[in-house]
């Protein structure tokens, strides 16, 4: 057997090596530091699985190698690109205050990342609020904050939208709270990384029915309910820019969120007739404590990831929050059946087959263009 021990490898080795001494209680001492060893030992098994990865794709300088060991380090925020001080996030909310006086919001997903970020804009701009989800005590939390600081009523109702039982009963508490919504927005998702060869059935089976069964009966109970009432209403579903190419690595997700794009497609079309609206918008890459943490859990793709993005940034949830607010608004009532992508043009950047030339410095186009130039009559 061929053990090749090079440095590299075998500092990988000590490293993990190091990490499980730590997970069983140990201390180490490193440099003037000492870092007592995590309560859970599984979080230094993580910062030292995300070390492994971090040297294969991005190598660590030697004086970063100390705090390698140490998760908070390993999840550091990677930069972003020069060019981003051109395109700064304006986090300010876009529309005139009252846009939302005397509707009523429903929310999936309220209660964390992007769609606590459009519950407090459409609070601020004067909706009463209804968040959903499985957790009443974050979602109280969320609404409890808001409230506070917008002075508009946002109501917790715990639900999971996989059992169309919990979700009638949701909709009957909200019934009795504030009536039935005038603008929906589906956000509530779940998804994780995972080679599909590891993928068991109810992997499958989880995230689809979080994604699109739960999208389809919010909507189809929500939108029953609101043709029976006679009453108008916009709905907004939260994608991904990987529903139109697929993705792999999440492949339910990718296949759930193109599901839910057909189905709003679909009934902007057949369902117009009775008031209702249905738009989509595809985020690119937010940082959320909830995307980040099971798709980039070692935080060793947030680099590359950011490099193919020409705005040399990630989004923020203000960004959607402005969008979504435009969408669901009485400004937007000529837009239905549309997919509006906020993705600091990632989608595009991946797409196109020459992108990658971009690397090539000035010296080298140069020596390009002249060869091309030599084919002339050839
Ligand atoms: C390239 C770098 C990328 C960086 C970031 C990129 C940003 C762009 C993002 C683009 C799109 C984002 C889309 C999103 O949706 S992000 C939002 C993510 N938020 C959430 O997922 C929040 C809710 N999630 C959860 O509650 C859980 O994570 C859940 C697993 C989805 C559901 O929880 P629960 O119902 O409790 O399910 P179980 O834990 O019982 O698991 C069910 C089933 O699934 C299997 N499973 C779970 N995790 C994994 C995994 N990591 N790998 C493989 N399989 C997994 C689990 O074993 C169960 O199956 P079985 O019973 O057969 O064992
Ligand atoms: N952040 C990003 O980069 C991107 C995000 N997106 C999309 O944006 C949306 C929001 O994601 P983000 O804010 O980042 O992540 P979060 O994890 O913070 O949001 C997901 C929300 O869904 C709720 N949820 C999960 N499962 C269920 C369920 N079974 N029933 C009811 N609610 C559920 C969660 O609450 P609870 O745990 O209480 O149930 C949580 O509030 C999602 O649709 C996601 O796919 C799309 C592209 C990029």
């Amino acid at each position: 057997m061929n053990f090749d021990l090079s440095h590299e490898k075998l500092f990988t080795y000590l490293l993990i090596l190091c990490s499980i001494i730590i997970s069983f209680g140990g201390v180490v001492r490193t440099h003037k530091t000492t870092y007592r060893a995590c309560a859970v030992g599984r979080l230094n098994m993580a910062a030292a699985a995300a070390v492994v990865f971090r040297r294969n794709l991005f190598p660590l300088k030697l004086g970063q190698k100390a705090c390698a060991l140490h998760s908070s380090c390993a999840l550091r925020d990677a930069d972003p690109l020069p060019q981003a001080s051109f395109f700064p996030p304006n986090d300010a909310t876009m529309l005139p205050p009252g846009s939302f006086s005397d509707k009523v919001a429903f929310v999936t997903g309220g209660g964390t990342g992007l769609g606590r970020a459009m519950t407090q804009g459409l609070s601020q701009l004067g909706a009463t609020c209804v968040i959903a989800s499985r957790k009443l005590e974050v979602l109280q939390k969320t609404a409890e904050e808001i409230t506070a600081q917008t002075g508009n009523k946002v109501f917790p109702v715990a639900c999971d939208v996989r059992d169309p039982a919990a979700v009638a009963q949701c909709l009957d508490q909200m019934e009795k709270l504030t009536g039935l919504p005038d603008v929906v927005i589906n956000n509530a998702a779940g998804n994780f990384v995972s080679p599909s060869e590891k993928l068991s059935p109810n992997g499958w089976k989880t995230i689809v029915d979080i994604v699109l069964n739960g999208t389809a009966f919010v909507t189809l109970e929500l939108g029953k309910r609101l043709i029976r009432q006679d009453k108008g209403a916009s709905f907004l579903a939260i994608t991904t820019i990987y529903a139109e190419s697929g993705s792999g690595f999440v492949v339910p997700s990718a296949s759930a969120k193109a599901g839910v794009e057909a189905l709003y497609k679909s009934l902007a079309a057949e369902w117009g007739r009775y008031g209702l609206r249905f738009n989509i918008i595809q985020p690119g890459p937010i940082r959320t404590k909830g995307a980040f943490s099971r798709l980039d859990p070692t935080g060793a793709f947030e680099k590359s990831m950011i490099g193919r993005i020409p705005v040399g940034r990630l989004g923020t949830p203000n960004e959607i929050k402005n969008l979504a607010l435009y969408m669901s608004s009485h400004y937007a009532t000529w837009m239905s059946g549309a997919v509006v992508r906020l993705d600091g043009g990632e989608y595009v950047s991946m797409a196109g087959e020459f992108n990658d030339l971009r690397k090539v410095s000035k010296q080298q186009w140069d020596l390009i263009e002249a060869m091309i130039r030599q084919t002339k009559g050839s």
